[in-house]
């Protein structure tokens, strides 16, 4: 290994899977590591970038500018790549931040990348052969988190005949082989898979899961549990697995389109990403109402932030299927517009049935 080569740890997984978790659990043990973060998302709203940036309650203290001079990472060490998808957009986005990162390669040393959940990372991590990043980068690992319990109930089908199952069983459930596609190109790539949310399996759901995901990666690929982002850093970072020069040996779903050299199509080109700006909100009644909504429409993924009448601090939401966690994140700066921004990603969206039913949420 070259060891001055800034190492870049890749992020993948699905919408709503614990990849912003694990990232800022990782930057909360920074130790003085000098840790530059990528973040891209497909919906409008650049939520996981501020999320990372926002401090957790217990500095509550704080107000948002002293929160981010305070914690591990300033707002300068946080890239943005919003509204768009990574891997469609990797020399346009991606190879620009690449590269003013690498002229300020003396301040870093350690790059970590989030992709959207709709992201295919192998184009990602062949950007690195590149000769301007090659020479100062290497991927130290591609890391897929893959949704436990949503593995686990189905909500994600990722075993042949459970799909198959799953069809015969229930016709209204849409299993788009194009998300299993997904999930089989963020595992072909990566060189360690981490299975989310223990906390929500039970010890036999678990082992069975591990077993069907080994049969899936190489041998030399190994998988941990993990419980709201929680890992070692010895476990995750410095693990130097180059893995730029041995990508192209990873067959995907997606191979043969970029050999034609044809823009490709994947999951992400049937989802939909709705942003809405409202204005002060009451939280059970968004709750509610947003539960209704995801019974009702191929919705994946809420999240954003609430403003509360009367109340002082912002609201994050999120929702993973009919999942949803409701907590409050910081104060509200002075001068702050207390708009709610929310995002709602999924398949086949009535956009106008979705913001009436938010707008009439309004406090
Ligand atoms: N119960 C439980 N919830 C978790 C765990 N890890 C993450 N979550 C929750 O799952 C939701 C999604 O987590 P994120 O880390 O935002 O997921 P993500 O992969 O970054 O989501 P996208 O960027 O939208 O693709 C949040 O509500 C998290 O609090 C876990 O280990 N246990």
């Amino acid at each position: 290994m070259n060891l001055n080569k800034i190492p870049a740890t890749i992020v993948t997984g699905f919408l709503g899977s614990g990849k912003t978790t694990l990232l800022s659990n990782i930057l909360r043990q920074a130790n003085g590591k000098r840790i530059a973060v990528i973040v891209n998302e497909f919906g409008a709203l650049d939520i996981d970038a501020e999320l990372l940036r926002s401090c957790p309650l217990e500095c509550d203290e704080q107000t948002p500018d002293s929160a981010a001079q305070g914690s591990p990472i300033a707002d300068n060490g946080i890239y943005e790549l919003a509204n768009g998808c990574i891997c469609c957009t990797v020399e346009e986005e991606f190879l620009p931040v690449m590269e003013a990162l690498v002229e300020r390669r003396d301040q870093i040393d350690h790059i970590l990348i989030e992709t959207s959940g709709l992201a295919l990372p192998k184009p990602l991590v062949q950007a690195f052969n590149w000769p301007q990043i090659k020479l100062h980068c290497t991927v130290d690992a591609v890391i897929t988190v893959v949704d436990g319990p949503a593995l686990v109930d189905g909500r994600i089908a990722h075993d042949p005949e459970q799909v198959q199952a799953q069809r015969q069983a229930d016709t209204s459930l849409d299993h788009d082989p194009s998300l299993q596609e997904l999930l089989d190109d963020q595992l072909s790539s990566a060189d360690l898979v981490l299975i989310s949310k223990q906390d929500l399996m039970d010890e036999a759901q678990l082992i069975r899961l591990q077993e069907q995901l080994a049969g899936r990666i190489g041998d030399a690929v190994r998988i941990h549990p993990i419980r709201n982002g929680e890992v070692e850093q010895a476990l995750i970072l410095g693990l130097e697995s180059a893995s730029e020069e041995h990508i192209d040996h990873r067959h995907t779903h997606h191979d043969h389109h970029h050999a034609e050299g044809a823009e490709h199509h994947h999951a992400h080109d049937h989802f939909d990403s709705i942003s809405l700006d409202l204005g002060e909100l009451d939280s059970d009644a968004l709750l509610a109402a947003l539960k209704v909504l995801v019974a009702e429409q191929a919705i994946y993924r809420v999240k954003g932030f609430v403003a509360l009448a009367g109340k002082p601090m912002r609201q994050v939401v999120q929702g993973v299927g009919e999942r949803f966690e409701r907590y409050f994140d910081r104060p509200w700066a002075p001068g702050e517009p207390r708009s709610s921004r929310i995002v709602v990603i999924g398949k086949g969206l009535d956009p106008q049935q979705i913001e009436a039913r938010l707008q009439a949420t309004g406090a």
